[in-house]
């Protein structure tokens, strides 16, 4: 048996007209966390536009995975193609599951190992000018390493210093407004607002520059492979022998970018948070950093080791994960056991869904040991999807997974981090991977 939409219930707290925006605004995180309690299938009402938010991972899980053919990304992408162009994230259907299957490989285990180096070599960088006792912005840090790793892994930027600067200072620009852009109505966006022709403004700096790169990166000699960019470069679709255009190339190095940096950098600054407010996890933490690593260099095989750090970071993901992510039905689907015709907008929250009583014992209680194999083993994987699931999963959570092991494990090894204690809590702000307001922290070095 199945039903029409109309008979999915309504969140509370809609205003005629406005819909569900004020409390969306108002409260995000309330708000999200609060839908599981109406049901499954919750309507949610931006002004006067339906969104059929699914909140149990079973239903997620049908739109992610079991029947993610009938789906495509939806209203916030479709706004976001605007400026990222149409690489991964945005594109579907064919030429989604083309440049997918061309770039899959590039992201295997054994070709991202070879930007280990660099994230050690930016990582000890990082760390050389703190000094002990020194306070640290801790969120900005790590936001600047994870930018000057993903520039330097994408383009070798010693070949076009220029080029990769005009990268890492407008990246920036556009990480901060992209939200914004994306969610307010078309026509503000429009508008001759300072913060919209500064967004503007960095589209055109970042699109030039990283075409700049691609053309360098088209007269290299095939040898030297150094970068992703020149890998991406000599790819072709195995059928047709076709490559990427330059427009395409760009679209997906502008997406790498902006999915890479700030996605990694809120998890990195929420496990040393996480780390400071729970020192008996921070000592196992150090422990085995001690064991495996030792004062010598972290590479592939010491990260394997690092069994309770992967834990660690396993369940940071699962409390600071993306606040919201959309689909629209491609053509007409049942889902549970709701009709959805062509056109429909479903949304959902894995931020929520992992901090749901109703999936998870204790939700916000920080417990790395969930993940251990016999805690875990009834677990559905539909429960846990920090990088999505199903064939628009992340392709670069080997990467960040990789970066993050290096960074905490040099880190770690060297410098203990305390909170400093500040009349403004650290708290969560609405980013795509909700990041903390601020955190300053104090380095001590490590006495071991
Ligand atoms: C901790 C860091 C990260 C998190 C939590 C994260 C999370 C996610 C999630 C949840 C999705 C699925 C989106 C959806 O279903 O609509 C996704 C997709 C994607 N991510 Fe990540 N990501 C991270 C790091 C990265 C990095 C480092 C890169 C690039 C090197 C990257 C590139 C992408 C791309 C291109 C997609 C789109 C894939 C597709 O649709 O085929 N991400 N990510």
């Amino acid at each position: 048996m199945t039903v029409t939409l109309r008979s999915v219930p309504r969140a509370p707290g809609r205003i005629p007209l406005l819909g569900h925006v004020l409390p969306l605004a108002r409260r995000p995180f309330g708000f999200l966390e609060g839908l599981g309690d109406t049901g499954g299938f919750v309507r949610v009402d931006l002004g006067t536009s339906p969104v059929y938010f699914v909140t149990t991972p079973e239903l997620i899980n049908e739109v992610l995975v079991a029947k993610s053919r009938d789906f495509d990304k939806g209203r916030l992408f479709d706004r976001a193609r605007a400026f990222i162009g149409n690489g991964l994230t945005t594109s579907s259907g064919e030429v989604h599951r083309r440049n997918r299957r061309l770039m899959q490989p590039v992201f295997h285990h054994e070709r991202i190992a070879g930007y280990a180096d660099i994230m050690g070599k930016f990582a000890v960088e990082m760390i050389e000018p703190w000094q002990p006792g020194s306070v640290l912005a801790l969120d900005q840090e790590i936001y600047q390493y994870t930018l000057n790793t993903a520039t330097e892994t994408l383009f070798a930027t010693e070949l076009d210093p220029g080029a990769a600067e005009e990268v890492r200072r407008y990246v920036p620009v556009l990480i901060k407004e992209a939200l914004t852009q994306t969610a307010l109505p078309e026509a503000f966006t429009r508008m001759p607002f300072p913060a919209n022709r500064r967004f503007d403004k960095a589209v055109v700096k970042v699109r030039a520059a990283v075409q700049q790169l691609i053309a360098l990166a088209r007269t290299r000699d095939p040898e030297e492979q150094v970068d992703l960019l020149s890998t991406f470069v000599l790819l072709r679709d195995a059928e047709t022998g076709d490559g990427l255009t330059d427009e395409e190339l760009g679209d997906e190095i502008v997406t790498f970018i902006i999915g890479g940096t700030e996605t990694t950098a809120s998890t990195l600054a929420w496990t040393f948070h996480e780390l400071a407010r729970h020192p008996e996890v921070e000592a196992r933490v150090v422990e085995e950093i001690d064991a495996v690593v030792g004062d010598g260099p972290i590479g592939i095989p010491e990260i394997g080791k690092l069994e309770y750090l992967n834990r660690v970071v396993d369940e940071v993901s699962r409390l600071h994960s993306f606040l919201l992510l959309m689909r629209r039905a491609r053509q007409d689907v049942v889902i549970g056991d709701v009709e959805l015709p062509v056109g429909t907008e479903i949304a959902f929250s894995p931020y929520a869904m992992h901090r749901d009583a109703r999936v998870y014992d204790d939700p916000a209680r920080f417990d790395p040991d969930r993940w251990l194999p016999d805690n875990k083993a009834g677990r559905s994987r539909a429960d846990y999807i920090p990088f999505g699931a199903g064939p628009r999963k992340c392709i670069g959570e080997g990467y960040a997974r990789m970066q993050m092991s290096i960074v905490l494990a040099t880190v770690l090894s060297r410098w203990q981090l305390r909170p400093v204690e500040s009349p403004t809590p650290v708290r969560d702000v609405v980013a795509v991977v909700p990041r903390p307001n601020h955190l300053p922290m104090v380095a001590e070095p490590r006495v071991r």
